[in-house]
């Protein structure tokens, strides 16, 4: 029950406490995925028994970074709990460039391996394009290499990048309406503002929204967010986005993972982009962090890296 706009009880608001007003919907990134996994792990078991195909993934990993250690770490625990296949490189920060390179050459022609992951971001001295481009396109679970890139944006069948793949399957899934809605993106990086921003306009990944994209020059940012039904924050400032920079009932997709702080037991606290406790009562859903969007990145790694598998084995 929502007092908040009815005109009828406004004085009611005088007895009643902020608490009364009903919070936004909470869209589980953990609750989506674990169904999608469940869908995956029985695919997996069917490829198996009709076809004794287990895909394969290979996560490589260059330096010691702890952020990137935990992701990989989840990508491989994830991969195994759900019957994939998957082997996890981890190369000394001082790797140069042509070993990494001839480390993806090997992979290329490993049968036994359908998806290739090089962890982001690399060491300064290794060139990240040159070795993105050198994945195998058919092995490209990231949607990271040109080819994938470009058919995204012409709308051809290819491997989505997971977080904007990700997202997708929230909006679908929790019954968002994208169609000719005003959906603003917050970041423009290659990994998740540019390819959420075309698969939101896209008529063919079912998008059809009238998409704005805003970024460090923007001048007026909060006049933009405001005019958002749907905003997915992927900025990489933690808490940047305010109750008083949304629409009221707008739908926030909260992509950043910000390290802010470790709690007593040395966990690490995260915070998202956006300002949850300012705008969980105004937004009418939102993503929270952890347990929103970052649960569905891994979850779609896992559907790429089977997608890849039976595409290499001829199988649909
Ligand atoms: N080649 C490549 N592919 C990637 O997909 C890729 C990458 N490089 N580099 C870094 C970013 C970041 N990323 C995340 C994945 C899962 C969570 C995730 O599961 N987060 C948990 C919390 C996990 C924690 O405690 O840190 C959550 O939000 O609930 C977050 C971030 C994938 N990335």
């Amino acid at each position: 029950m929502c007092f908040k706009h009815d005109r009828a009880v406004g004085p009611l608001i005088e007895f009643f406490p902020r608490y009364c007003i009903m919070p936004a919907q909470i869209i589980s990134g953990s609750e989506t995925a674990k169904a999608i996994r469940e869908e995956i792990a029985a695919e997996v078991a069917r490829l198996k028994t009709a076809h004794g195909l287990v895909p394969g993934l290979v996560t490589i990993l260059v330096g010691e970074d702890p952020a990137s250690q935990s992701y990989v770490a989840a990508k491989n625990k994830t991969a195994h709990a759900l019957g994939i296949h998957s082997e996890q490189v981890t190369l000394p920060a001082a790797t140069s460039e042509a070993e990494l390179l001839g480390i993806v050459a090997d992979y290329n022609r490993n049968p036994a391996i359908h998806g290739i992951l090089v962890q982001l971001p690399l060491p300064r001295h290794i060139d990240e394009a040159k070795v993105l481009f050198a994945i195998d396109p058919d092995k490209d679970v990231d949607g990271f290499h040109p080819v994938n890139v470009g058919k995204m944006m012409l709308g051809e069948r290819c491997f989505l990048p997971c977080t904007p793949h990700g997202i997708l399957e929230l909006l679908q899934r929790s019954g968002t309406e994208t169609s000719g809605a005003e959906v603003v993106v917050v970041g423009r990086s290659n990994i998740v503002g540019k390819p959420i921003a075309n698969l939101m306009l896209q008529k063919r990944a079912g998008g059809n929204a009238t998409v704005t994209i805003c970024h460090t020059r923007t001048r007026d940012m909060a006049f933009h967010t405001r005019r958002a039904d749907i905003l997915i924050v992927a900025a990489g400032v933690a808490k940047m986005i305010k109750g008083d920079q949304i629409k009221e009932g707008a739908v926030i997709i909260d992509v950043g993972v910000n390290r802010i702080g470790q709690t007593e037991s040395g966990k690490a606290l995260l915070a998202g982009d956006v300002d949850f406790d300012s705008v969980v009562g105004k937004a009418g859903a939102i993503t929270p962090v952890p347990g929103g969007v970052g649960p569905m990145t891994i979850t779609m790694l896992m559907k790429n890296t089977l997608q890849a598998a039976k595409q290499a084995a001829g199988i649909e």
